[in-house]
Protein backbone atom coordinates (compact mmCIF):
# COMPACT_ATOMS: atom_id res chain seq x y z
CA UNK A 1 0.00 0.00 0.00
CA UNK A 2 1.38 3.35 -0.52
CA UNK A 3 1.57 5.91 1.63
CA UNK A 4 -0.74 8.70 -0.54
CA UNK A 5 -0.70 12.46 -0.82
CA UNK A 6 -4.46 12.46 0.79
CA UNK A 7 -3.49 9.73 3.65
CA UNK A 8 -0.61 11.95 4.79
CA UNK A 9 -2.43 15.23 4.14
CA UNK A 10 -4.53 13.80 6.86
CA UNK A 11 -1.50 13.01 8.91
CA UNK A 12 -1.18 17.17 9.31
CA UNK A 13 -5.18 17.78 9.51
CA UNK A 14 -5.73 15.59 11.93
CA UNK A 15 -3.61 17.25 15.13
CA UNK A 16 -3.30 15.12 18.09
CA UNK A 17 -4.06 11.49 17.18
CA UNK A 18 -3.62 11.10 13.63
CA UNK A 19 -2.89 7.82 11.24
CA UNK A 20 -0.62 7.19 8.08
CA UNK A 21 -0.69 3.99 6.25
CA UNK A 22 2.37 2.27 6.34
CA UNK A 23 1.00 -1.14 5.52
CA UNK A 24 -2.31 -2.41 6.01
CA UNK A 25 -2.49 -0.83 9.38
CA UNK A 26 -0.96 2.30 10.27
CA UNK A 27 1.18 4.44 12.51
CA UNK A 28 -0.69 7.11 14.64
CA UNK A 29 1.19 9.76 16.14
CA UNK A 30 0.31 11.46 19.00
CA UNK A 31 1.92 15.27 19.39
CA UNK A 32 2.16 17.78 21.11
CA UNK A 33 2.45 17.45 24.59
CA UNK A 34 4.31 14.18 24.54
CA UNK A 35 5.95 14.06 20.74
CA UNK A 36 7.27 10.99 21.30
CA UNK A 37 4.53 8.81 20.99
CA UNK A 38 4.04 7.14 18.02
CA UNK A 39 1.24 3.82 17.67
CA UNK A 40 -0.20 2.17 15.08
CA UNK A 41 -3.49 1.92 14.68
CA UNK A 42 -6.55 0.09 12.92
CA UNK A 43 -7.75 2.81 10.77
CA UNK A 44 -7.73 6.60 10.27
CA UNK A 45 -11.58 7.06 12.22
CA UNK A 46 -10.44 5.07 15.14
CA UNK A 47 -8.84 7.45 17.26
CA UNK A 48 -9.82 5.61 20.89
CA UNK A 49 -7.77 2.55 20.12
CA UNK A 50 -4.52 4.66 18.70
CA UNK A 51 -4.89 6.66 22.19
CA UNK A 52 -5.29 3.77 24.11
CA UNK A 53 -2.27 1.86 22.87
CA UNK A 54 -0.23 4.67 23.00
CA UNK A 55 -0.75 5.38 26.57
CA UNK A 56 -0.58 1.65 27.63
CA UNK A 57 2.43 0.82 25.19
CA UNK A 58 4.41 4.26 26.06
CA UNK A 59 6.26 4.12 22.83
CA UNK A 60 8.89 6.74 22.99
CA UNK A 61 11.55 8.63 20.41
CA UNK A 62 13.01 5.28 19.41
CA UNK A 63 9.79 4.95 17.22
CA UNK A 64 8.76 8.06 16.45
CA UNK A 65 12.42 8.98 14.80
CA UNK A 66 12.59 5.42 13.32
CA UNK A 67 14.11 5.43 9.50
CA UNK A 68 11.15 3.49 8.64
CA UNK A 69 9.18 6.52 9.83
CA UNK A 70 11.09 8.97 8.52
CA UNK A 71 10.79 7.15 5.22
CA UNK A 72 7.28 6.30 5.22
CA UNK A 73 6.87 10.70 5.88
CA UNK A 74 9.14 11.16 2.84
CA UNK A 75 6.58 9.36 0.77
CA UNK A 76 8.56 5.38 0.59
CA UNK A 77 6.02 2.65 0.41
CA UNK A 78 5.85 -0.21 2.76
CA UNK A 79 7.36 -2.44 0.06
CA UNK A 80 10.76 -0.31 -0.54
CA UNK A 81 10.88 0.36 3.14
CA UNK A 82 10.30 -3.65 3.11
CA UNK A 83 12.88 -4.46 0.22
CA UNK A 84 15.70 -2.40 2.06
CA UNK A 85 15.65 -4.53 4.95
CA UNK A 86 15.86 -7.74 2.11
CA UNK A 87 11.85 -8.45 2.54
CA UNK A 88 11.17 -9.87 -0.55
CA UNK A 89 7.16 -10.88 0.20
CA UNK A 90 5.50 -7.97 -1.27
CA UNK A 91 2.62 -6.62 1.14
CA UNK A 92 0.73 -4.85 -1.33
CA UNK A 93 -3.27 -5.47 -1.43
CA UNK A 94 -4.07 -7.40 -4.26
CA UNK A 95 -5.54 -4.88 -7.25
CA UNK A 96 -9.25 -5.24 -8.17
CA UNK A 97 -8.12 -6.48 -11.61
CA UNK A 98 -5.62 -9.13 -12.06
CA UNK A 99 -4.00 -7.43 -14.88
CA UNK A 100 -3.39 -4.16 -13.26
CA UNK A 101 0.22 -3.49 -12.70
CA UNK A 102 3.39 -3.79 -14.25
CA UNK A 103 6.89 -5.14 -13.81
CA UNK A 104 7.71 -6.03 -10.28
CA UNK A 105 4.29 -4.52 -8.83
CA UNK A 106 2.33 -6.91 -11.12
CA UNK A 107 -0.63 -8.49 -9.41
CA UNK A 108 1.12 -11.70 -9.77
CA UNK A 109 2.23 -13.73 -6.64
CA UNK A 110 5.34 -14.81 -6.89
CA UNK A 111 5.86 -17.00 -4.19
CA UNK A 112 3.28 -19.39 -1.90
CA UNK A 113 4.25 -17.17 0.81
CA UNK A 114 3.42 -14.26 -0.78
CA UNK A 115 0.03 -15.55 -2.33
CA UNK A 116 -0.40 -16.29 1.71
CA UNK A 117 0.31 -12.92 2.98
CA UNK A 118 -2.43 -11.04 0.05
CA UNK A 119 -4.60 -13.37 0.94
CA UNK A 120 -4.06 -12.60 4.67
CA UNK A 121 -4.36 -8.90 3.95
CA UNK A 122 -8.13 -9.11 2.76
CA UNK A 123 -9.05 -11.88 5.59
CA UNK A 124 -7.83 -9.26 7.94
CA UNK A 125 -9.55 -6.19 6.61
CA UNK A 126 -12.58 -8.06 6.33
CA UNK A 127 -12.40 -9.39 9.87
CA UNK A 128 -11.26 -5.49 11.25
CA UNK A 129 -14.59 -4.62 9.57
CA UNK A 130 -17.18 -7.47 11.05
CA UNK A 131 -15.11 -6.29 14.58
CA UNK A 132 -13.03 -2.92 15.26
CA UNK A 133 -9.52 -3.35 17.23
CA UNK A 134 -11.62 -1.30 19.92
CA UNK A 135 -13.83 -3.74 20.34
CA UNK A 136 -11.10 -6.83 19.81
CA UNK A 137 -8.71 -5.75 22.67
CA UNK A 138 -11.58 -5.21 24.98
CA UNK A 139 -12.16 -8.63 24.52
CA UNK A 140 -8.46 -9.45 24.67
CA UNK A 141 -8.44 -7.63 28.17
CA UNK A 142 -11.22 -9.58 29.22
CA UNK A 143 -9.91 -13.23 28.39
CA UNK A 144 -8.09 -15.51 30.99
CA UNK A 145 -4.51 -14.35 31.57
CA UNK A 146 -2.18 -15.09 29.49
CA UNK A 147 0.25 -18.86 30.31
CA UNK A 148 4.23 -18.02 30.49
CA UNK A 149 5.11 -19.90 27.33
CA UNK A 150 9.10 -19.43 27.57
CA UNK A 151 8.30 -20.59 31.26
CA UNK A 152 6.61 -23.51 30.17
CA UNK A 153 10.05 -24.29 27.58
CA UNK A 154 12.48 -23.66 30.20
CA UNK A 155 10.62 -26.03 32.19
CA UNK A 156 10.07 -28.76 30.08
CA UNK A 157 13.43 -28.87 29.15
CA UNK A 158 14.84 -28.95 32.61
CA UNK A 159 12.81 -31.72 33.52
CA UNK A 160 14.02 -33.77 30.86
CA UNK A 161 17.90 -33.25 31.07
CA UNK A 162 18.54 -30.68 28.40
CA UNK A 163 16.42 -32.72 25.80
CA UNK A 164 15.04 -29.64 23.52
CA UNK A 165 11.23 -28.87 24.80
CA UNK A 166 8.14 -29.68 22.26
CA UNK A 167 6.00 -27.26 20.85
CA UNK A 168 3.53 -29.86 19.50
CA UNK A 169 1.55 -28.34 16.30
CA UNK A 170 -2.36 -28.83 15.92
CA UNK A 171 -1.83 -28.53 11.81
CA UNK A 172 -4.74 -30.24 9.67
CA UNK A 173 -3.11 -29.50 6.29
CA UNK A 174 -0.22 -27.29 5.07
CA UNK A 175 0.48 -25.49 1.50
CA UNK A 176 3.34 -28.29 1.04
CA UNK A 177 1.78 -31.62 2.33
CA UNK A 178 -2.21 -31.07 1.64
CA UNK A 179 -3.83 -32.86 4.25
CA UNK A 180 -2.24 -34.58 6.82
CA UNK A 181 -4.78 -36.17 8.50
CA UNK A 182 -8.44 -37.13 7.81
CA UNK A 183 -9.97 -37.85 11.55
CA UNK A 184 -8.72 -34.24 12.91
CA UNK A 185 -10.07 -33.11 15.97
CA UNK A 186 -8.27 -30.51 17.51
CA UNK A 187 -8.66 -31.13 21.29
CA UNK A 188 -8.15 -34.83 20.92
CA UNK A 189 -5.09 -34.20 19.61
CA UNK A 190 -4.13 -31.17 21.78
CA UNK A 191 -4.65 -33.35 24.74
CA UNK A 192 -2.93 -36.58 23.26
CA UNK A 193 0.08 -33.77 23.16
CA UNK A 194 -0.06 -32.52 26.56
CA UNK A 195 -0.70 -36.37 27.96
CA UNK A 196 2.56 -37.30 26.10
CA UNK A 197 4.97 -34.60 26.99
CA UNK A 198 4.16 -31.58 25.00
CA UNK A 199 5.35 -28.22 26.91
CA UNK A 200 3.64 -25.80 25.09
CA UNK A 201 0.89 -26.29 21.60
CA UNK A 202 0.89 -24.25 18.28
CA UNK A 203 -2.28 -24.23 17.03
CA UNK A 204 -2.68 -23.13 12.88
CA UNK A 205 -5.52 -20.47 12.72
CA UNK A 206 -5.36 -19.59 9.07
CA UNK A 207 -8.23 -21.31 7.13
CA UNK A 208 -7.04 -20.86 3.58
CA UNK A 209 -3.87 -22.68 3.24
CA UNK A 210 -4.06 -24.39 6.09
CA UNK A 211 -7.49 -25.46 7.20
CA UNK A 212 -6.81 -24.24 10.55
CA UNK A 213 -9.33 -21.30 12.35
CA UNK A 214 -9.65 -19.38 15.37
CA UNK A 215 -12.31 -21.87 16.27
CA UNK A 216 -9.56 -24.77 16.88
CA UNK A 217 -7.61 -21.91 19.04
CA UNK A 218 -10.50 -21.24 21.00
CA UNK A 219 -12.10 -24.70 21.70
CA UNK A 220 -8.45 -25.88 22.63
CA UNK A 221 -8.42 -23.05 25.09
CA UNK A 222 -11.68 -24.09 26.28
CA UNK A 223 -10.85 -27.54 26.57
CA UNK A 224 -8.84 -27.54 30.03
CA UNK A 225 -5.38 -27.83 28.63
CA UNK A 226 -2.57 -26.66 30.56
CA UNK A 227 0.00 -26.24 28.11
CA UNK A 228 0.66 -22.51 26.75
CA UNK A 229 -0.48 -22.10 23.11
CA UNK A 230 0.87 -20.40 20.37
CA UNK A 231 -1.39 -18.84 17.86
CA UNK A 232 0.25 -19.79 14.65
CA UNK A 233 -0.91 -17.79 11.72
CA UNK A 234 0.66 -14.99 9.30
CA UNK A 235 0.34 -11.23 11.22
CA UNK A 236 0.94 -8.33 9.67
CA UNK A 237 -1.25 -6.28 11.67
CA UNK A 238 -1.65 -5.69 15.53
CA UNK A 239 -4.98 -6.56 14.93
CA UNK A 240 -4.94 -10.26 14.70
CA UNK A 241 -2.49 -10.08 18.01
CA UNK A 242 -5.34 -8.69 20.25
CA UNK A 243 -7.85 -11.16 18.19
CA UNK A 244 -5.19 -14.35 19.14
CA UNK A 245 -5.38 -13.21 22.41
CA UNK A 246 -9.13 -12.98 23.04
CA UNK A 247 -9.63 -16.37 21.50
CA UNK A 248 -6.89 -17.76 24.66
CA UNK A 249 -3.29 -17.92 23.16
CA UNK A 250 -0.39 -17.11 24.55
CA UNK A 251 2.17 -16.62 21.79
CA UNK A 252 1.72 -15.31 18.44
CA UNK A 253 4.30 -16.00 15.91
CA UNK A 254 6.40 -13.31 13.87
CA UNK A 255 7.67 -13.60 10.55
CA UNK A 256 10.85 -11.78 9.66
CA UNK A 257 10.44 -12.76 6.08
CA UNK A 258 7.48 -10.83 6.06
CA UNK A 259 7.60 -8.50 8.56
CA UNK A 260 10.14 -4.83 8.61
CA UNK A 261 11.70 -4.35 11.72
CA UNK A 262 9.53 -1.64 12.94
CA UNK A 263 6.71 -3.87 12.59
CA UNK A 264 8.16 -6.56 14.51
CA UNK A 265 9.08 -4.01 17.48
CA UNK A 266 5.92 -2.76 17.81
CA UNK A 267 4.48 -6.03 17.26
CA UNK A 268 6.66 -6.96 20.60
CA UNK A 269 5.26 -4.15 22.47
CA UNK A 270 1.88 -4.99 21.44
CA UNK A 271 2.56 -8.58 22.93
CA UNK A 272 4.28 -7.84 25.83
CA UNK A 273 1.38 -5.49 26.75
CA UNK A 274 -0.88 -8.56 26.46
CA UNK A 275 1.58 -10.52 28.59
CA UNK A 276 1.65 -12.30 25.43
CA UNK A 277 5.12 -13.99 24.16
CA UNK A 278 6.10 -13.37 20.71
CA UNK A 279 8.24 -16.30 18.49
CA UNK A 280 10.66 -14.23 16.36
CA UNK A 281 10.69 -16.99 13.15
CA UNK A 282 14.06 -16.42 10.66
CA UNK A 283 15.10 -18.68 8.36
CA UNK A 284 18.26 -16.85 6.82
CA UNK A 285 21.62 -15.19 8.35
CA UNK A 286 20.05 -11.81 6.97
CA UNK A 287 17.01 -12.18 8.66
CA UNK A 288 18.72 -13.35 12.22
CA UNK A 289 20.49 -10.57 12.28
CA UNK A 290 17.82 -8.10 11.51
CA UNK A 291 15.75 -9.54 14.73
CA UNK A 292 19.43 -9.74 16.71
CA UNK A 293 19.70 -6.12 16.21
CA UNK A 294 15.76 -5.96 17.80
CA UNK A 295 15.93 -5.08 22.16
CA UNK A 296 12.95 -7.28 23.44
CA UNK A 297 13.37 -10.41 21.59
CA UNK A 298 13.40 -13.71 23.98
CA UNK A 299 12.43 -16.43 21.95
CA UNK A 300 13.66 -16.95 17.77
CA UNK A 301 12.64 -19.90 16.07
CA UNK A 302 14.99 -21.25 12.91
CA UNK A 303 12.69 -22.36 9.91
CA UNK A 304 14.56 -25.15 8.73
CA UNK A 305 11.72 -24.61 5.87
CA UNK A 306 12.56 -22.16 3.08
CA UNK A 307 9.56 -20.25 2.76
CA UNK A 308 10.73 -19.38 -1.07
CA UNK A 309 11.63 -22.61 -2.18
CA UNK A 310 10.05 -24.94 0.65
CA UNK A 311 12.85 -26.94 0.86
CA UNK A 312 13.41 -28.57 4.19
CA UNK A 313 17.14 -28.72 5.86
CA UNK A 314 17.88 -29.32 9.21
CA UNK A 315 21.41 -28.40 8.84
CA UNK A 316 19.94 -24.98 8.66
CA UNK A 317 19.43 -24.45 12.68
CA UNK A 318 23.13 -25.74 12.98
CA UNK A 319 24.24 -23.33 10.23
CA UNK A 320 22.79 -20.13 11.82
CA UNK A 321 23.69 -21.32 15.54
CA UNK A 322 27.29 -21.86 14.20
CA UNK A 323 27.52 -18.20 13.14
CA UNK A 324 25.47 -16.67 15.67
CA UNK A 325 25.51 -18.52 18.50
CA UNK A 326 27.40 -16.98 20.89
CA UNK A 327 25.52 -13.58 20.55
CA UNK A 328 22.27 -15.34 21.09
CA UNK A 329 23.64 -17.05 23.97
CA UNK A 330 25.18 -13.48 25.51
CA UNK A 331 21.49 -12.49 24.92
CA UNK A 332 20.21 -15.29 26.76
CA UNK A 333 17.30 -15.83 23.98
CA UNK A 334 15.93 -19.15 23.19
CA UNK A 335 16.31 -21.09 20.02
CA UNK A 336 13.47 -22.94 18.73
CA UNK A 337 14.34 -25.25 15.69
CA UNK A 338 11.37 -25.24 13.47
CA UNK A 339 10.50 -27.59 10.59
CA UNK A 340 11.12 -30.97 9.45
CA UNK A 341 11.96 -32.76 12.42
CA UNK A 342 11.23 -36.92 12.20
CA UNK A 343 13.66 -39.23 14.40
CA UNK A 344 15.87 -39.11 17.48
CA UNK A 345 18.42 -38.56 15.56
CA UNK A 346 17.15 -35.39 14.04
CA UNK A 347 16.43 -33.97 17.91
CA UNK A 348 19.96 -34.86 19.20
CA UNK A 349 21.53 -32.86 16.43
CA UNK A 350 19.14 -29.79 16.70
CA UNK A 351 19.84 -30.53 20.80
CA UNK A 352 23.51 -30.51 19.81
CA UNK A 353 23.52 -27.27 17.95
CA UNK A 354 22.00 -25.25 20.75
CA UNK A 355 18.35 -25.35 20.77
CA UNK A 356 16.01 -25.32 23.76
CA UNK A 357 12.89 -26.02 21.99
CA UNK A 358 11.28 -28.14 18.71
CA UNK A 359 8.28 -27.44 16.71
CA UNK A 360 7.19 -30.84 15.30
CA UNK A 361 3.89 -30.91 13.04
CA UNK A 362 3.81 -33.08 10.44
CA UNK A 363 5.94 -36.24 11.79
CA UNK A 364 3.06 -35.96 14.98
CA UNK A 365 0.09 -35.29 12.55
CA UNK A 366 0.61 -38.20 10.04
CA UNK A 367 0.69 -41.04 12.98
CA UNK A 368 -2.43 -42.82 13.85
CA UNK A 369 -1.72 -41.73 17.32
CA UNK A 370 -0.38 -38.43 17.54
CA UNK A 371 0.18 -38.93 21.39
CA UNK A 372 1.81 -41.56 21.32
CA UNK A 373 3.93 -39.95 18.17
CA UNK A 374 6.04 -37.93 20.14
CA UNK A 375 7.93 -40.99 22.41
CA UNK A 376 8.98 -41.98 18.76
CA UNK A 377 10.47 -38.84 17.78
CA UNK A 378 12.26 -38.02 20.63
CA UNK A 379 13.40 -42.03 21.35
CA UNK A 380 12.16 -42.28 24.57
CA UNK A 381 8.86 -40.63 26.56
CA UNK A 382 8.93 -37.63 27.80
CA UNK A 383 8.59 -36.22 31.60
CA UNK A 384 5.70 -34.36 32.61
O1 LIG B 1 4.29 -26.24 6.16
C1 LIG B 1 4.15 -25.62 5.09
O2 LIG B 1 3.89 -26.18 4.02
C2 LIG B 1 4.27 -24.12 5.08
C3 LIG B 1 4.09 -23.44 3.90
C4 LIG B 1 4.18 -22.05 3.88
C5 LIG B 1 4.45 -21.35 5.02
C6 LIG B 1 4.61 -22.04 6.21
C7 LIG B 1 4.53 -23.39 6.24
N1 LIG B 1 4.66 -24.10 7.42
C8 LIG B 1 4.66 -23.51 8.68
C9 LIG B 1 5.63 -24.12 9.56
O3 LIG B 1 6.60 -23.48 9.82
C10 LIG B 1 5.39 -25.52 10.07
O4 LIG B 1 4.01 -25.70 10.22
C11 LIG B 1 6.05 -25.83 11.41
O5 LIG B 1 7.34 -25.38 11.48
C12 LIG B 1 6.04 -27.36 11.63
O6 LIG B 1 6.71 -27.97 10.56
P1 LIG B 1 6.58 -29.53 10.25
O7 LIG B 1 7.00 -30.28 11.49
O8 LIG B 1 7.52 -29.80 9.13
O9 LIG B 1 5.15 -29.79 9.94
Amino acid sequence: MEASASARAAVVARGPAVCSPLSSSSWAVARGADAARAVRCNAATEVSAPLLCALELGLGAEIFNSAEVVQWESGKSVNAIAAAQGIRVRRRCRPSHPSEGVGADRAVPRSVLEQIVWDKEVEVAQRKAAAPLHRVADSARRAPPPRDFAAALHGARARNGGVPALIAEVKKASPTRGLLRDNFNPVEIAHAYEKNGAACLSILTDEKHFLGSFENLETVSNSGVNCPLLCKDFVIDIWQIYYARSKGADAILLIAAVLPDLDIKYMLRVCRSLGMAALVEVHDERELDRVLKIDGVQLIGINNRSLGTFEVDTANTNMLLQKRGDIIRKKKIMVVSESGLFTPDDVAYVQNAGVAAVLVGESLLTQEDPGRAIAGLFGKELLL
